[in-house]
């Protein structure tokens, strides 16, 4: 029993890229730290174990403004390749940054119901702001995950806090949207009845409400047996994906587990690229060229500096150009909210 549990979770990880048996050993591959600024939190501790469990991972630096010694502590004794350590309160941010390869940002607070991300600008911007600020300091060629909401806007912050410290490199910077696509996948492949192991589904445009348009006439593999109907309420769950788990946790906060899920699939193909390994292909929230929008998530192939190619749409069905066109207006205030933001403050 315990045999083929552990046979179908490797099979799994195998189909969704975390194929850590095969990225190269633990041996074999370089040193890479990897820093996680708000670990504390209700992804940052699930997404902390998850890179611990990546041999890729070298050194796991754990940093929050709570209770970092003890969630570090805590993973710390987990027996693999990775050495952890926690750091905690702004004098320790710069030696949590110092030399890190990527650095993920899920710090700042998440919605309840009845909240829109956006509500969330008030407090998140200044937190981004202030943590690459630090980064532009210490970690400069770092590749950045933001995964803290608003990330229509937070991307954009980020970029305009590199320019104005002269490190900006547009390869270095994702918005994290792999948890669209984890869940693109899923409801695809309950609605089509095939095995989601095999699913994938782009998902573009941004990570709020319309602006996530998963491309589902592009879903593999294709499945004659949706409607017009299916498409559009799959569209729609895709995209109030994160609302759902709001309301479903009632206060408690927003997506947790899930998204440490998707932020160490993101996060282990960014490392992927960063080694060399051919064909890494993941959605993200990048600047862009894509559409007239300065920043768009599609999907990008990283490499040893990052984004090496963002790619194109492709043939979008129908449905698809109209979600497209009526996304743009919503996303590009959002963005030019976050570069507002960023030159004035
Ligand atoms: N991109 C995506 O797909 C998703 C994004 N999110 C976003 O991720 C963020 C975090 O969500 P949760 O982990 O559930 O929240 P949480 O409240 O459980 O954890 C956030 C952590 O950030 C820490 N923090 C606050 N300010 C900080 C600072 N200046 N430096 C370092 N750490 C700081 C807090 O102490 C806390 O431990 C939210 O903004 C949420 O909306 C959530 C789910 C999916
Ligand atoms: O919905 C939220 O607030 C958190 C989030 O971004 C998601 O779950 O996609």
């Amino acid at each position: 029993m315990r045999m083929s549990l552990l046979r179908s979770a490797s099979q799994h990880l195998r189909r969704h890229r975390c194929d850590y048996s095969s990225s190269s050993s633990a041996t074999a591959s370089p040193e890479r730290k990897v820093a996680i600024l708000g670990a504390a939190g209700g992804i940052g501790q699930p997404l902390a174990l998850l890179m611990k469990l990546n041999p890729l991972v070298s050194s796991l630096s754990l940093y929050d403004i709570a209770a970092t010694p003890g969630v570090a502590a805590d993973v710390s004794h987990i027996n693999t390749r990775a050495l952890v350590k926690g750091f905690v309160g702004d004098d320790q941010l710069g030696e949590a940054l110092e030399g890190a390869d990527l650095v993920i940002i899920p710090a700042g607070v998440p919605r309840k119901p009845g909240m829109t991300r956006d509500d969330l600008f008030k407090i998140n911007a200044g937190i981004v702001k202030g943590l690459c600020t630090a980064i532009a300091r210490h970690c400069p060629n770092a590749l950045v995950n933001m995964i803290s909401n608003p990330v229509n806007s937070t991307v954009p912050i980020a970029a305009e806090v590199f320019k104005k410290a002269g490190t900006y490199d547009e390869k270095k910077l994702f918005g994290v949207t792999t948890l669209d696509v984890v869940r693109a996948k899923t409801f695809y492949a309950g609605k089509a009845n095939v095995p989601v192991t095999g699913v994938n589904v782009p998902v573009v445009g941004g990570h709020a409400g319309i602006t996530i348009l998963p491309l589902f006439s592009q879903a593999t593999p294709a499945s004659n047996a949706l409607s017009h109907e299916d498409l559009v309420a799959l569209t729609k769950r895709t995209q109030d994906g994160g609302t759902e788990v709001v309301e479903a946790k009632a206060g408690k906060g927003s997506a947790t587990l899930s998204m440490a899920y998707a932020g160490a699939v993101f996060g282990d193909a960014c490392l992927k690229g960063l080694n060399g390994v051919p064909d890494i292909i993941e959605c993200s929230f990048v600047q862009s060229t894509v559409t007239e929008l300065p920043f768009f998530a599609s999907k990008v192939r990283l490499g040893k500096s990052g984004v090496e190619e963002v790619l194109g749409l492709g043939e979008l069905s129908a449905l698809e150009k109209e979600g497209l066109e009526s996304l743009k207006g919503e996303l590009l205030s959002s963005i030019e909210k976050g570069v507002k933001f960023a030159q004035e403050s």
